[in-house]
Parts: structure tokens; C-alpha cells; sequence
């Protein structure tokens, strides 16, 4: 039973379908087309939710597992800022790179070359009479000045704990095994196996 996947992000459908089989999981734009979810939640979990309920009631299928993922970066010195505004910080329609130049400038702000940061991910499971939430996180720091051009979004500014590099810089495998998002999935996969079992 394929997975469906509630996300139109290309960086995170890359990073997923990396820790799954192949075409084990499919982005539901596959299935229904392009569809904006409006993400009126007030945390990653609720966000996640919303998500893969949404493309669950579409699909309208008794036998689909949905999986989302409601991620961001954290930075407590910047009042917690952008957390779940990850995506539109700059503002709505914002890019990767003005969301990063945006958070780059508020560090300079506040005169600062670095800060403490970490990345939340919420993956949302939703499956006929079945919902779950998990979450991974990863922490690091948010520098001042982006270098690289490895993963997508902030990765160019994160440094995660116990690298000198960026994410930016960093062979893909290294974000593989350390990011917020694999650390969820691992705690997802119980469940999905566990889920498809029940619809064998
Ligand atoms: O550098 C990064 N490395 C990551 O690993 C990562 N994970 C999330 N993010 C950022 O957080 C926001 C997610 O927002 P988000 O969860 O609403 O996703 P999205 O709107 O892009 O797609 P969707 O899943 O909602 O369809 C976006 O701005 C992403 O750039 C990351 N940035
Ligand atoms: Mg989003």
C-alpha cells in the first residue's frame, strides 16, 4: 500500500522518499493535483494535522495512509522566530532565500554573527479511524553568512551541533542521518507498518 505524501515542498519530498523504498511514497500532487492547504494551526503538530486530514478527506480512499510534515526553524534570541512561519517569514509567497536573508538580517539586527537554533519537524500520520503525531528535532546555530548550496530552505545559515559546516555544505547522507525530519520518520515507520498490517 503506497504512502501519500501532504507536502509541496520538492526538499522535503526528496528527503522523505530518500528514507523510503522506491515509489513507496508519492506526493499527493500525483494523485490530486496542485492543492494549497491553508495552515491555520498555532504549532508544527496541528499544522502536520491539518495537513494530511486534508488530503486524507480528498483522497476519500478507506484504504489510504497520509503522511505530512509541518517543520521550521527556531531561534530563541529572535524571539523564538520564524518556528511555524518557517515558510513565510519574509512574508506570503516568500522565497527560501528571502525567509533566509530575513533571518540573516535579524540576527545582524541585534548585532549578532551567530545564535542558537534548532529545526522542529511534525510528521502527522492520518489512515481510516487512525491519527498520530510525531516529532524529531535537530539543534545547532544560525550564522550570519549562508555558505553552500546542499538542502534547501535555511539549511545554507544551519550549523548543526558538533559540525564546523553548514547544511548547505554537508554531504547530503550527514543531514540524512542528523535532521529533525528523519528523526521523526524513524518514529513514524513503526506506526505506518503497523498501519498497513491492519489493512493487509
Ligand atoms: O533549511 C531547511 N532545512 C530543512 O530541513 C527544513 N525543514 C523545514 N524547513 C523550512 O521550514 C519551512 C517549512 O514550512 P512548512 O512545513 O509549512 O512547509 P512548506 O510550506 O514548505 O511545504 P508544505 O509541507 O507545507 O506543503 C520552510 O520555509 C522550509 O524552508 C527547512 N529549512
Ligand atoms: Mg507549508
Amino acid at each position: 500500500m503506497q504512502i501519500i505524501l501532504a507536502t509541496s515542498n520538492k526538499g522535503k519530498v526528496r528527503e522523505i522518499q530518500s528514507l523510503f523504498e522506491k515509489d513507496e511514497v508519492v506526493p499527493f500532487s500525483e494523485l490530486l493535483g496542485p492543492m494549497e492547504i491553508e495552515e491555520n494551526g498555532s504549532t508544527f503538530a496541528e499544522n502536520a494535522l491539518i495537513k494530511a486530514r486534508t488530503i486524507f478527506e480528498k483522497l476519500g480512499r478507506d484504504d489510504a495512509i497520509v503522511i505530512s510534515d509541518d517543520s521550521g526553524i527556531t531561534v530563541p534570541a529572535v524571539n523564538g522566530e520564524p518556528g511555524i512561519y518557517s515558510a513565510r517569514y519574509a512574508g506570503a509567497g516568500a522565497s527560501d532565500k528571502d525567509n533566509l536573508s530575513k533571518l540573516v538580517d535579524e540576527l545582524k539586527k541585534r548585532g549578532m554573527k551567530e545564535a542558537p537554533a534548532f529545526y522542529t519537524a511534525a510528521i502527522a500520520i492520518v489512515a481510516p479511524n487512525a491519527e498520530y503525531v510525531v516529532h524529531g528535532w535537530m539543534h545547532g546555530k544560525a550564522i550570519d553568512t549562508p555558505r553552500g548550496e546542499g538542502g534547501f530552505g535555511y539549511d545554507p545559515i544551519f550549523v548543526p551541533e558538533g559540525f564546523d559546516e553548514t547544511i548547505g555544505e554537508l554531504d547530503p547522507a550527514i543531514k540524512k542521518e542528523l535532521s529533525h525530519r528523519s528523526k521523526a520518520l524513524k518514529l513514524a515507520k513503526p506506526i505506518i507498518e503497523m498501519l498497513r498490517s491492519q489493512h493487509a
